[in-house]
């Protein structure tokens, strides 16, 4: 009961009236992602509690809605109730008030439950993407499209495409949407045209509103398989239906692509995901351990994010071995019993090196400058000190081999995998390799 209101509301009702409030302000896809976990727990001396399911949540909720969420407050009486935000794990999903009846289960996508944009942790190294994908979940078929997402493994191509397909699912309940794999996709193909089943291959692909295709770089090779999925791709492109694509490189770097089909991945947008920075992948596994209903301290997740640093799969799962370990071993989940449980994996490297601070200290050992080591230039004396630096990024951190290319100028991996080598084998002839090698050591460490 809200006394400031006069009228016997129910903190339920009170909550729906905040909703449609909200609603009105913002995107379908914010208040998916952020409005539909939080549930009313009720109202204590002029304050609603709401509960929201992660700590991540509330943060962001707090940060970007709270003007708004007490604005129409506000628009309920004289007297302003305050509200209040609470963590609850697994907090109960609400009731969609806006949502049309389900879908029988046979209609509905083949979406990971888990892949939403709520659970989608944004950094500097997805933003785009995410942005993009937001954009084609407001407006299937009108934003982007096709909209093709391309990145290294276990970077969130799927999950993004899932939160897509989720966020549409809602929104436009109508609609027909399909997630496929382009393994699955062929092999249904083969299928089709051994049962003499072609028109219903064509028809169910072709009727759908929104099409989600995983890893795409597989048709690579497959003639037929691009033939059919050529003419699926202008059926719905030309019906105005949303077209989704994942792929591990872009259009362009896919050998063996009919150049027709390369071009059509091109029409849309083409976005990139790369590898999470250090904050990012603390975030994700602070959001990972509170979904489990686990507290694990800051510096057990930053000691995970910094062991690994470029698939988020990997790192889910190392965060699921030292919660594993700890628990089987009845300890508490420390550092050190973190670095115990993922000792088999990982090399312990106590604090990572920036490889910028390499480059940096490499070049002023040598009297040179950080860009002479990271430019172009093929000069002798720049060339081995060049070596040495890439050789101590790839000891001292956990950049991969393209990664470290990336870093010097856009290198080639069996570049950087020569120059790892060469000083490899100097620093168990040379004398003065080794102990520069050292030295550089000493002052990164
Ligand atoms: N930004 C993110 N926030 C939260 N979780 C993420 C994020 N990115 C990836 N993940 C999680 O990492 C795991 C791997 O992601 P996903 O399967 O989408 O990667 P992918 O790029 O499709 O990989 P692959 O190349 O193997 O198909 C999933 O559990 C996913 O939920």
């Amino acid at each position: 009961m809200f006394p400031w209101t006069g009228v016997a509301l129910t903190h339920e009702a009170v909550w729906q009236h905040v909703l449609e409030h909200i609603r009105r302000n913002i995107t379908e896809v914010e208040f998916h992602t952020w409005f539909e976990r939080i549930r009313p727990l009720g109202l204590r001396d002029g304050v609603l509690e709401l509960a929201v399911p992660t700590s991540f949540a509330l943060d962001w909720i707090r940060r970007h809605y709270a003007e708004l969420i007490q604005e129409a407050l506000g628009l309920l009486g004289a007297q302003a109730p305050r509200f209040e935000l609470k963590v609850v794990p697994g907090a109960v999903v609400q009731e969609d008030i806006f949502q049309a009846s389900p879908k029988p289960e046979s209609e509905k996508p083949k979406l990971n439950p888990k892949y939403t944009f709520e659970n989608f942790v944004v950094g500097p190294n997805n933003s785009m993407a995410h942005a993009a994908a937001v954009a084609v979940a407001e407006s299937p078929g009108r934003a982007y499209n096709p909209l093709f997402i391309y990145g290294g493994v276990g970077l969130g191509k799927t999950h993004l495409m899932h939160a897509v397909g989720h966020s549409v699912a809602k929104r436009f309940p109508h609609l027909k949407i399909e997630y496929v794999s382009t393994e699955t996709f062929t092999n249904e193909l083969i299928n089709a045209i051994r049962e003499d089943r072609m028109a219903e291959f064509r028809e169910r692909y072709r009727s759908v509103d929104l099409l989600l295709v995983d890893d795409i770089q597989f048709i690579a090779g497959k003639e037929r398989t691009q033939e059919e999925f050529f003419h699926t791709f202008n059926a719905l492109y030309e019906a105005h239906k949303q077209i989704i694509l994942s792929s591990d490189r872009p259009p362009k770097d896919i050998l063996t692509l009919e150049a027709r089909l390369r071009s059509r991945f091109e029409w849309g947008l083409i976005t990139d995901i790369q590898p999470p920075d250090l904050e990012t992948r603390i975030a994700i596994l602070k959001m990972n351990a509170e979904q489990r209903g686990l507290r694990v301290s800051e510096e057990v997740l930053e000691y995970i994010a910094r062991q690994v640093t470029s698939n988020i799969r990997e790192l889910e799962g190392a965060l699921m071995r030292a919660i594993a370990y700890a628990s089987l071993n009845g300890v508490e989940l420390t550092r050190s019993v973190a670095a115990k449980a993922l000792s088999d994996i990982f090399a312990p490297r106590e604090v990572e090196v920036d490889p910028q601070e390499i480059v940096r200290k490499v070049a002023e050992h040598f009297a040179l400058r950080p860009e002479d080591l990271v430019g172009g230039g093929r000069r002798k004396e720049v060339v081995l000190p060049r070596q040495i630096a890439m050789y101590l990024v790839r000891e001292l951190t956990r950049a991969s081999l393209p990664e470290i290319g990336q870093l010097f100028g856009g290198r080639d991996h069996t570049t950087v995998l020569y120059a790892i080598q060469k000083i490899q084998e100097l620093s168990e002839s040379d004398r003065e390799v080794q102990s520069l090698l050292r030295s550089l050591r000493e002052v990164l460490a």
